[in-house]
């Protein structure tokens, strides 16, 4: 059965390929995602997760294929408005916290906030709402060096959640983590973009992380593994080039 064009999609790619200086990473990679869904992409260590996330959200620029999201061409952007839709629409969680030292917790999960001008009495509340969902409400007030790795994840998953984006992308977001906390955090994490309707595209090698996704797409050696509906081949209406 084929699927119908599926035109509900709020990002999708086509035919992505990416190589590092010639070693190919992705190859004709094609995926979709709908406004809310919670997308787990999965597959062994170096099949290009990593990869995959980083052209959709506009940080590498795909050698061949396209990526739209809500209806703008990302791949085609200029850099300085791909940065501006990763600040303002996009929100990320990678496998290690990047976090800004010289900040408190409170003031690293408002960042984003502060950064599109939020009033900073607003962005602290919003902050310390989602410090003490990811039970870091007690470290609001300490930086970075003070606290243990899993801490400072659950304030980059924090910072990534107060900032309500249009997609999160979550590379391996709970490796820091203890393995007895990791099945909380990602409840925390989906419940949280369930209620908001913020779409997640999760990137994992842990099959039980997966199950906490809609949907599955698989990886290997930087192909999709199983064919893609027809919907995420062609068929899109194109999208424009601005943002
Ligand atoms: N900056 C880079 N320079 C050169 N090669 C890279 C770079 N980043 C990734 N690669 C290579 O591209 C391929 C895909 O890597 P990628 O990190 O996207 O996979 P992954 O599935 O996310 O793996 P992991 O789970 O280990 O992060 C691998 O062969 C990797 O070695």
């Amino acid at each position: 059965m084929v699927a119908p064009p599926d035109n509900d999609d709020v990002l999708w790619a086509r035919t992505l390929s990416y190589a590092y200086g010639g070693s190919p990473a992705l190859l004709g990679v094609s995926i979709g995602a709908r406004k809310g869904e919670i997308l787990a992409v999965t597959g062994p260590r170096g099949c290009g997760k990593t990869t995959l996330l980083r052209c959709l959200s506009g940080q590498l620029v795909p050698d061949h294929g396209e990526v739209c999201f809500d209806g703008v061409a990302v791949h085609s952007l200029p850099a300085l408005d791909r940065e501006r839709l990763r600040c303002e629409r996009f929100g990320w969680i990678g496998t290690e916290p990047q976090l800004v030292p010289e900040l408190t917790s409170w003031e690293n999960a408002a960042l984003p906030l502060l950064l599109r001008g939020t009033a900073r009495r607003t962005a602290k509340t919003a902050a310390r709402e989602w410090l003490d969902r990811l039970d870091v409400g007690e470290c609001a007030r300490v930086r970075p060096a003070g606290l243990v790795q899993a801490q400072r994840q659950r304030i980059a998953i924090a910072r990534a959640l107060a900032a309500t984006p249009g997609v999160l992308f979550a590379d391996e977001p709970t490796a820091p983590l203890h393995r007895a906390d990791r099945a909380q955090v990602l409840r925390t994490l989906t419940s949280a973009a369930r209620s908001h309707g913020i779409t997640v595209i999760l990137a994992t090698h842990d099959e039980e992380v997966a199950t906490l996704a809609d949907r599955t797409v698989a990886l290997l050696d930087g192909r999709r593994v199983g064919s893609a509906p027809a919907s995420e081949e062609e068929g899109r209406a194109a999208c424009s080039v601005s943002a």
